[in-house]
């Protein structure tokens, strides 16, 4: 067994950031930016009125100054003369401010009568948004970055319409086990329904990878020989189950007949510890142990960097610290990462940390993690958790 650190250096040694690939902008969200985007044009690209009213001189204005209205500009529409003395022009929200108008008067503070305007209200802020307020030419967007919502909007006032992004990590996800059939199938009476890949599916696809769910494989060697043969073409094959001891767990036996290059086997973590990962060929290989919560767990601790890294992303280290809230008896060799209830007090462990239950990791928002031979807790000491979701 070797240590959690150990074992996620390995794993991200099998993987290298993907290549970059080019998408339209309506496309980009949730996408990698995979280089540095420059803006080529200001925003706005002209001092812009913020508000609808009357533009003048800022000199003239005072409670009680007539005006002229001598034309109009709307958002559009500039208005092509100048604002001389005396003079204001109709203006309407995100109008080019016109030559000679300093100051947007709005219009609840104005009482107009045909082409005369009074001020009637002493006016506030000028209500002009600067050339270039918003972005300058040269402004960077800096890669890599997930690309939020914001961003999308921000890349669309920039002008730029092609973004380049890091390629989704094509993960063939793959269930073993004669127990196991697909959620909407009838069960025999030994069977239980397949949720790992589905939870995992989720998992990496929230964190932007593009996942193929392969039909569950058999526990036996030709249904599992076929169905790595369906994983053809992945950057990472991910097995879910046979990874343990019993007579029936092929998974390590078949990936290395068929050329696995094994990394590691078996780290000190619960739950997890029958994990293995390796290279096939030109794809990396994560097998992760069936029982559903080791599974999600070992998704979250490193199936995660590991599609991180494909994406040209920083490794974050998400792991943080709260009080405990209730005593903890001490740990044993591996490091446990123990479902637990995250509150603006503190952490408390969920009760009952079998591997098996997919209800209580539901229940749970964090991982508290526990290293090896941790010595006993008392509920007050600082521990650290990952947070889930
Ligand atoms: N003698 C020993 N037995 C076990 C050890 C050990 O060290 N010595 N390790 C235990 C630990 S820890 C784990 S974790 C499990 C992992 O076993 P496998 O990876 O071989 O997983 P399976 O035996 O195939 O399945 C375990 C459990 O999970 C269910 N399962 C499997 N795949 C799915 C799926 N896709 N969706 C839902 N449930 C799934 C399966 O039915 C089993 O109940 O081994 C312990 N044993
Ligand atoms: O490591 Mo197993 O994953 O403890 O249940």
């Amino acid at each position: 067994m070797i240590p959690v650190s150990e074992a996620l250096d390995h794993l991200l040694d099998l993987v290298t950031p993907l290549e970059v690939e080019h998408v339209p902008l309506a496309e980009a969200a949730g996408r990698v930016l995979a280089e540095d985007l420059t803006a080529n044009r200001d925003q706005p690209p002209f001092a812009a009125s913020a508000m609808d009213g009357y533009a003048v001189n800022k000199a003239e204005v005072e409670l009680h100054a007539m005006f002229k209205v001598i034309g109009e500009a709307a958002a559009g529409h500039g208005f092509p003369g100048r604002v001389g003395a005396g003079q204001a022009v109709r203006i309407f929200t995100g109008a080019p401010v016109p030559e000679g108008a300093s100051f947007v008067v709005i219009q609840e503070d104005v009482d107009r009568k045909g082409n005369l305007i009074t001020i009637m209200d002493q006016p506030g802020g000028d209500n002009i948004r600067p050339a270039g307020g918003d972005f300058k030419i040269g402004d960077v967007v800096a890669a890599p970055k997930r690309l939020a919502p914001a961003d999308i909007a921000l890349l669309a006032a920039m002008n730029i319409a092609t973004v380049p992004v890091r390629r989704k990590p094509d993960i063939a996800l793959m269930s073993t086990g004669d127990e196991l059939v697909m959620p909407g199938e009838t069960p025999g009476p030994d069977q239980i329904i397949a949720s790992n890949t589905f939870g995992l599916k989720a998992l990496l696809e929230e964190i932007g990878a593009s996942v193929r769910m392969l039909p569950i494989a058999r526990d036996d060697k030709p249904a599992l020989r076929a169905a790595f043969g369906l994983a053809d073409g992945a950057d990472l094959v991910v097995t879910i189950g046979g990874a343990s001891v019993g007579d029936h767990d092929l998974v390590g036996h078949v990936a290395q007949e068929l050329g696995l290059e094994q990394s590691f086997y078996k780290v000190a973590m619960r739950p997890g510890k029958p994990l293995m990962g390796g290279r096939m060929g030109d794809a990396a290989m994560i097998g992760l142990p069936g029982n559903p919560v080791s599974a999600m767990v070992c998704g979250h601790v490193f199936l995660a960097p590991v599609v991180h890294r494909m994406l040209g992303l920083p490794i974050a280290a998400t792991v943080k610290s709260a009080p405990l809230l209730e005593p903890l008896s001490d740990n044993g060799p591996r490091a446990h990462y123990m479902r637990a209830i995250l509150s603006p007090e503190g952490i408390t462990p969920c009760p009952n940390q079998d591997s098996a239950l997919l209800s209580v990791l539901a229940s749970a928002n964090a991982l508290l993690i526990r290293p090896p031979h941790d010595t006993a807790r008392d509920a007050g000491e600082t521990v650290e958790y990952m947070p889930l979701g």
